[in-house]
């Protein structure tokens, strides 16, 4: 005990590194919120992930066996070990395995091997109580192949304000990072990869906020963006200088989308004497330019009074139909937003949404449209986008065959979207195929 005493007090430290921590560690302290609003990224791989890998570390065991995740083991074993050790403590309960707890912008993500027993459904009902356990915004665990779960994990709400990253060039071709999704990463709207999207919303969800983000990418980029809106145009006019065509009514729609139809067919005869199966298999110099069809209010399009009015229905939604099937190889891709999208538009809404295969689900007013956006991919998002609350505007759940994640668009206002599609204005494509009377 006294060696122990006389050892300490022996230390001494070498008085630049009193001065050092002097200086460092009240200067941290001072400046440690604002550094942390000003470099979030930095702040959280050197000082915020250590700590909750720590966490993680200590509280496996317990959290596992907590959420009955642990597996006691055979009870032969245990006679055995009973009989070998006497007095001695019975052997713990097996808990899964866990690999590299691996850090990512915001959070951290872990793979994790199931017991024999075990299914992923198992982890994801103990999600919640590994975000309290860990002191995290939020754990997602999905499948990540048989026998491993994927944990992934937010410290902060990625969703809360996403901040629009610096824009370098114009980026890849039909590609957009329009906001972010709920594990840090981006959200990515890939039209060659998944060519046509329904966005459905209630007023103020924050439809429009997406469209904007999505312009304001599509803009500088060699892309010929046509918009119908039947709302008299008081939505996508504001992109009107970088827009190749505008329908503002239902007249008008009809007759570009007939159009539209008549261009996808020509690409399709050019593809045919190429022997190519996709306007991509062209040369460079032969390939036409892809279009990208803006459909605000599907609803205005759809809905009928009269007889008449029946006829134009059919026609744009036969159009958009057909637009939708021949499209994605032929570079024509659509863009649908509506406030409500029910069956009761018309038997034409629910034929197009099967050929719509991203889909964005905005907080909605009624139960009919979320399941219409998310029920035939995934009914399990439903709950997610049926909780989106009216301060979360621009927050949406994204579905596709893969799964379903929570994300939020960039706040990129009308004034932003306006300024872009007048600076690109020059780049507008003259597709005088396209032109539709007033
Ligand atoms: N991603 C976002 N981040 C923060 N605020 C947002 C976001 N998206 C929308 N908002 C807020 O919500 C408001 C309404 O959004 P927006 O105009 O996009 O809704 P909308 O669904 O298009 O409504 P409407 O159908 O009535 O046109 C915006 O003015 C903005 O204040």
């Amino acid at each position: 005990m006294e060696l122990a005493s006389a050892a300490s007090a022996d230390v001494t430290w070498p008085s630049w590194v009193l001065v050092v921590a002097a200086v460092l560690v009240p200067g941290l302290l001072l400046a440690g919120p604002a550094l942390r609003s000003r470099y979030p990224g930095a702040w959280w791989l050197l000082c915020g992930f250590p700590a909750v890998a720590f966490r993680v570390v200590q509280t496996w065991r317990p959290l596992m066996a907590g959420c009955g995740l642990a597996v006691s083991r055979r009870p032969a074993l245990t006679v055995v070990s009973g009989l070998v050790g006497k007095g001695a403590p019975p052997p713990q309960p097996r808990v899964p395995r866990r690999g590299l707890i691996r850090p990512t912008s915001g959070g951290f993500v872990l793979l994790v091997r199931l017991l024999p027993g075990q299914v992923p459904e198992h982890f994801v009902k103990a999600a919640p109580a590994m975000a309290e356990s860990w002191q995290v915004h939020a754990v997602r665990v999905t499948s990540w192949k048989p026998g491993i779960v994927r944990i992934v994990a937010s410290a902060v709400d990625p969703l809360a304000d996403p901040q629009v990253p610096k824009q370098r060039g114009p980026g890849h071709l039909l590609r957009v990072t329009v906001g972010a999704l709920e594990t840090g990463a981006a959200w990515v709207i890939d039209l060659r990869r998944v060519p046509h999207w329904l966005i459905v919303g209630a007023t103020r969800s924050g439809k429009s906020t997406l469209i904007n983000a999505l312009v304001a990418g599509l803009a500088p980029q060699p892309v010929a963006l046509v918009g119908i809106d039947c709302k008299g145009g008081m939505e996508l006019s504001l992109y009107e200088p970088r827009l190749s065509a505008l329908a503002t009514n239902r007249e008008q729609a009809v007759r570009l989308l007939t159009a539209l139809v008549d261009l996808t067919l020509d690409r399709m005869s050019l593809c045919r004497a190429a022997h190519v199966r996709s306007i991509w298999g062209l040369p460079d110099k032969e390939r036409p330019i892809p279009v990208v069809v803006i459909v605000d209010e599907i609803a205005e399009l759809f809905l009928v009074a009269s007889r008449n009015e029946k006829d134009e229905a059919h026609a744009a939604g036969t159009a958009l139909i057909r637009l939708a099937q021949l499209g994605a190889a032929l570079g024509v891709f659509l863009v649908v937003a509506g406030q409500r999208v029910g069956s009761d538009l018309g038997p034409g809404v629910t034929a197009l949404r099967a050929q719509l295969g991203g889909r964005v689900c905005h907080r909605v007013a009624d139960p009919g449209t979320a399941e219409m956006a998310l029920g035939d991919l995934n009914p399990d998002a439903l709950k997610a986008a049926q909780a989106i609350a009216p301060e979360q505007a621009g927050t949406a759940v994204l579905a596709s065959g893969d799964g379903w994640e929570r994300a939020r668009s960039y706040l990129i206002t009308e004034a932003d979207a306006e300024a872009v599609a007048a600076e690109y204005a020059h780049l507008t494509p003259a597709l005088s195929e396209l032109h539709v009377e007033p």
